[in-house]
């Protein structure tokens, strides 16, 4: 649905993170572009991106973080995330060490990051299950367990990729109506748009 001229624009802030191949690239990739590269370039360093999205009459404005999950970058990864109204850790549903991996970035940024960061948790790659190495289930009842919401994505097919930025621009307006000035998002007044700008750089 459009949003109405002269609604309110929130700008928050989202990084993603998550093991190296797992598509966090592919991701923001589909939601930002609507594309898809079967030989997507390995992130250095990060790489930012924005997106609008209207919910009911309302719009946020995502600031991307999309970061390189190589090992040698894991020290920048504070950067990004802190200060980040949402995170998005993604694993590969056909590699378990990558839901490994996914997990320990879920306990540093419930270590270092804001308690009041919304996480979500992606397990990618949905469109392999025949390779299937984590079952669904069980990444459903951790993400439970620790406080995230869970979605299995796929950014080839773009199964609930959407729905992910989707769920995540309802719970910032949800808890931006609880809390006068929850962390990471400033509060603008402009026309609306509905996923117009996109822009990138320091890829
Ligand atoms: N089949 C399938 N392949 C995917 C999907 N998402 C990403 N890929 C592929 O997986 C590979 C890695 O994707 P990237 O988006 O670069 O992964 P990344 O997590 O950003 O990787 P780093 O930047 O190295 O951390 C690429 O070859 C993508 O085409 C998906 O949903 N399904």
């Amino acid at each position: 649905m459009a949003a109405n001229p002269g609604n309110k624009i929130r700008n928050a802030k989202l990084v993603l993170l998550g093991d190296v191949g797992t598509g966090k690239s592919s991701l923001v990739l589909r939601f930002v572009k609507g594309q898809f590269v079967e030989f997507q370039e390995s992130t250095i360093g990060a790489a930012f991106f924005s997106q609008t999205l209207a919910v009911n009459d309302e719009t946020v404005k995502f600031e991307i973080w999309d970061t390189a999950g190589q090992e040698r970058y894991h020290s920048l990864a504070p950067m990004y995330y802190r200060g980040a109204a949402a995170a998005i850790v993604v694993y590969d549903i056909t590699n378990a060490a990558s839901f490994t991996r996914a997990k320990k970035w879920v306990q540093e940024l419930q270590a270092q990051g804001n308690p009041n960061t919304i996480m979500a948790l992606a397990g990618n790659k949905a469109d392999m299950v025949e390779a299937r190495q984590v079952p669904a289930e069980e990444a459903k009842t951790y993400a439970q367990e620790n406080g995230l919401f869970f979605m299995e994505t796929s950014a080839k097919t773009a199964i609930n990729v959407n729905d992910v930025f989707h769920e995540i621009a309802k719970r910032l307006l949800q808890g931006q109506q609880a809390q006068d000035t929850p962390a990471g998002m400033v509060l603008n007044q402009r026309p609306a748009e509905r996923m117009v700008s996109s822009s990138s750089c320091c890829s």
